[in-house]
């Protein structure tokens, strides 16, 4: 297996607040990464500060052997890394459709002229039929339900043809049929080698769909492995048992 992205090191405080702590681990490319630990451990600040959303105090990282200490979130996603947030980001204005073709990411396409269009829109059209939005193609995103709201933004951020994908809690306040949607989506796109780093409460999932789990309390990986393996660690039980 190649390591896809090496985290080193990553350090963020919030006043006194020390949100990650020297956190490092690796994600291995073709695997479902899950990154785990109770309320408040900094899985999301980690996320923030791997997707260029958030300057980091101290670390680095890199990304398909390319080091990046000032990470780019645009930089970051025209070389094949993207991101969902817990809260969808979709243009609400804009219909299910055109959310999927401005995510393509090609700000030129109209200097490209037509047949850059009609590809983005082929390939849109592709993704909403695999995530079953055919139907809702039309209508405004702000039209959505919240789980499909999910969904388009998944879709979206496939459309620039990722290499590794993080998503900021897929399942937080989906239903149990979307939790289920939610999961086949990761597999058939992993199948399809698509690399995957998830922040996941919902622990049955995680044991089911992911491998290896690391885990963070307070902001610093405590254990790293297999599924089996760390439900079975003393120090993730008392990590959990302690929030
Ligand atoms: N912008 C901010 N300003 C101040 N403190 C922050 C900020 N963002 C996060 N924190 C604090 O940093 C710590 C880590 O928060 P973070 O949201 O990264 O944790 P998390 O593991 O993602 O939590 P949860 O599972 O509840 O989403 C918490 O103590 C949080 O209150």
């Amino acid at each position: 297996m190649t390591t896809l992205l090496e985290v080193r090191g990553l350090t963020k405080s919030f006043g006194g607040v020390r949100a990650v702590d020297d956190c490092s681990f690796d994600v291995e490319e073709g695997s479902v990464t899950a990154l785990i630990g109770p309320n408040g451990s900094g899985k999301t600040t980690a996320f923030n500060m791997i997707t260029g959303y958030l300057p980091a105090d101290s670390g680095s990282l890199r990304f398909a052997g390319t080091p990046y200490r000032r990470p780019d979130p645009a930089k970051l996603y025209r070389r094949g890394l993207t991101r969902t947030f817990q809260q969808a980001r979709i243009f609400g204005s804009l219909s299910v459709r055109e959310n999927l073709i401005a995510a393509a990411g090609h700000r030129w396409t109209a200097l490209l002229g037509p047949r850059a269009a009609r590809a983005d829109r082929a390939r849109a059209d592709e993704l909403l039929d695999d995530f079953g939005l055919s139907e809702k193609a039309d209508l405004k995103a702000a039209e959505l339900s919240y789980g499909q709201r999910k969904l388009c933004e998944f879709a979206a951020v496939l459309m620039a043809q990722p290499r590794l994908v993080l998503l900021d809690e897929p399942t937080a306040g989906v239903n149990p049929v979307m939790i289920e949607t939610m999961e086949r989506h990761v597999r058939t796109r992993n199948e399809q080698g698509v690399t995957f780093l998830i922040v996941e409460h919902d622990m049955p999932l995680v044991m089911r769909l992911c491998d290896p789990v690391v885990v963070l309390d307070r902001g610093r990986p405590i254990a790293a492995g297999r599924p089996a393996d760390i439900q079975a660690d003393p120090r993730v039980l008392d990590a959990y048992l302690g929030e």
